[in-house]
């Protein structure tokens, strides 16, 4: 099944894909937050961008977050906004960096699994994470992939290598904060950036980088207004 619009014009563009692809993507307020004090979800984008989101999910491979996004949100990560997508795998799959393995075998990603509402979702973790943890998600439904730390934290370069493996090669990374850090200083992992930017100022928040004030990225076309959001597109210089 497949929806009954086609597919935005400037995505297809934008997401044109080459080997091993990464798209990393997620909302901001216009003064640089990605969420509420103490990492609180904030609904930033407006339904049309929301859609656009959905869109884009269903346009890669796989999805990727961190525990700390898993842990804040309870994410589904699917394609539910879009008309017609009851068909679980039109999602893309479900990918979670977490160093210690400190998800709840409570959360969504496996529960939907679990109730066959989802697709079964893939976890990075240390060697050294407990074996405790490892056969509970496991058990909960999880698959595993034991990864060597690099400075303390599972090598982005190594999971896209790791996925693309495994035949996904495009990957949409969605945050959070950390994860979002970590894609940034990594070199020549990302093949574009595209941000969705509500009107609405936070103030207090979890704060991400201005990518226009990276200098290893510039603007790969003009600023799209979508409802009250504007999104920008940035792509390596
Ligand atoms: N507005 C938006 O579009 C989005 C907002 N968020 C927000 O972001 C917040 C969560 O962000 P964070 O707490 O920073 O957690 P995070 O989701 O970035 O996860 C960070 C954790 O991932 C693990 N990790 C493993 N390898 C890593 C690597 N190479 N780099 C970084 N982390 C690695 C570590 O355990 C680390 O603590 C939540 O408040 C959530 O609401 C998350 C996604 C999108
Ligand atoms: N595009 C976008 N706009 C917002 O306003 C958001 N808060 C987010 N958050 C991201 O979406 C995840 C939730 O996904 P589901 O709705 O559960 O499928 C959340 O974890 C963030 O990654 N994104």
């Amino acid at each position: 099944m497949t929806p009954d619009e086609s597919q935005p014009e400037y995505l297809i563009d934008a997401l044109a894909t080459r080997h091993r692809s990464a798209t990393l993507t997620y909302a901001q307020s216009r003064d640089n937050k990605i969420a509420g004090p103490g990492g609180q979800m904030l609904p930033l984008s407006c339904p049309e961008s929301m859609r656009m989101t959905h869109w884009m999910r269903y346009m890669h491979d796989a999805i990727l977050v961190g525990v700390g996004t898993v842990s804040a949100d309870d994410p589904q990560l699917n394609t539910r906004h879009l008309p017609l997508t009851s068909d679980k795998q039109r999602s893309p799959r479900p990918v979670v960096l977490d160093t210690l393995l400190v998800t709840s075998t409570g959360c969504r990603l496996l529960l939907n699994y679990r109730t066959s509402a989802g697709r079964q979702p893939l976890f990075y973790h240390s060697k050294d994470a407990p074996d405790d943890r490892r056969e509970a998600l496991s058990a909960a439904g999880a698959e595993m992939v034991a990864m060597p730390l690099l400075n303390g934290h599972i090598s982005m370069h190594a999971v896209l290598d790791d996925l693309d493996q495994r035949g996904y090669h495009s990957v949409m990374i969605e945050g959070g904060a950390k994860i979002i850090a970590s894609c940034l200083a990594a070199p020549n992992l990302l093949d574009r950036i595209i941000v969705t930017v509500s009107p609405s100022i936070v103030g207090q928040g979890i704060e991400v980088e201005d990518i226009s004030c990276n200098g290893a990225y510039e603007r790969s076309r003009s600023d799209l207004a979508l409802g009250v959001d504007t999104i920008s597109f940035y792509k390596p210089i």
